[in-house]
């Protein structure tokens, strides 16, 4: 692993008084594959939507030291645009010359067939698995995903893991929030966020890991 490229630091939220978030502080590191687990309502989403940008904290800072993707539970597509449509637009706004990379991670999550249909007509997995797309194609360093296999099929699910594991290797940090168990044994960290503060949970031993199927 290596640099950090997110810093969390005493972050604190609520909501009509209600604190959701207590002093949560924590690093990522370049190359590394963590988890953000905790029950419904924990406060999950909230601290994404922070770790991005998207959310002023009560108190707290964040430092983001790599170029941010983030795929939040909030659809961000237009229902009457085309899969095609949305890829250019966010060609433009990453400022993009061209859109192979995103083309090849279609090709990955094998939709490529729906380039030209408008996102009402997707299935929810593909819609997903559209949204995975946008926040992957301008390769960020630092990728934030809130619950992204949502919908998913197994195959789909366990391509998304392998492409984790690829990013990984190539120095991508990446974050996933999500209430599933069973993904534990496939990350390096887990923090486990309740009562409004985060705990390093264990890991998996590393060989259980690579027994699952990838
Ligand atoms: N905009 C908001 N206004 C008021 N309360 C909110 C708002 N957003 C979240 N909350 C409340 O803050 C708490 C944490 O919500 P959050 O969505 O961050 O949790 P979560 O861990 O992501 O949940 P889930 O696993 O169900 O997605 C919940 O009690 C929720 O009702």
């Amino acid at each position: 692993m290596g640099d950090t490229v997110l810093t969390a630091h005493e972050l604190r939220a609520s909501y009509r008084g209600r604190q959701v978030l207590r002093g949560v502080r924590f690093d990522v590191e370049a190359g590394s594959l963590v988890g953000v687990v905790g029950e419904n309502g924990a406060g999950k989403s909230t601290l994404l939507r922070i770790l991005a940008g998207r959310q002023r904290p009560d108190g707290g800072s964040v430092v983001r030291r790599a170029t941010l993707g983030y795929c939040s539970q909030q659809p961000v597509l237009n229902p009457s645009l085309t899969v095609d449509q949305h890829l250019r637009y966010f060609q433009l706004a990453y400022r993009l010359p061209g859109l192979d990379r995103a083309l090849a991670l279609l090709d990955r999550f094998a939709f490529t067939d729906r380039l030209g249909s408008r996102v009402r007509t997707l299935s929810g997995g593909t819609r997903q698995k559209l949204h995975l797309v946008l926040a992957l194609m301008h390769n960020p360093g630092l990728l934030l995903l809130d619950e992204p296999y949502q919908g998913f099929d197994w195959e789909t699910y366990l391509r998304f893991w392998r492409l984790a594991d690829e990013l990984r290797a190539q120095g991508t940090a990446v974050l996933v929030v999500s209430h599933l168990v069973f993904d534990r044994s496939r990350l390096d960290r887990i923090h486990h966020l309740a009562d409004g503060t985060l705990h390093e949970a264990e890991p998996e031993a590393p060989s259980s890991r690579r027994e699952l199927a990838r």
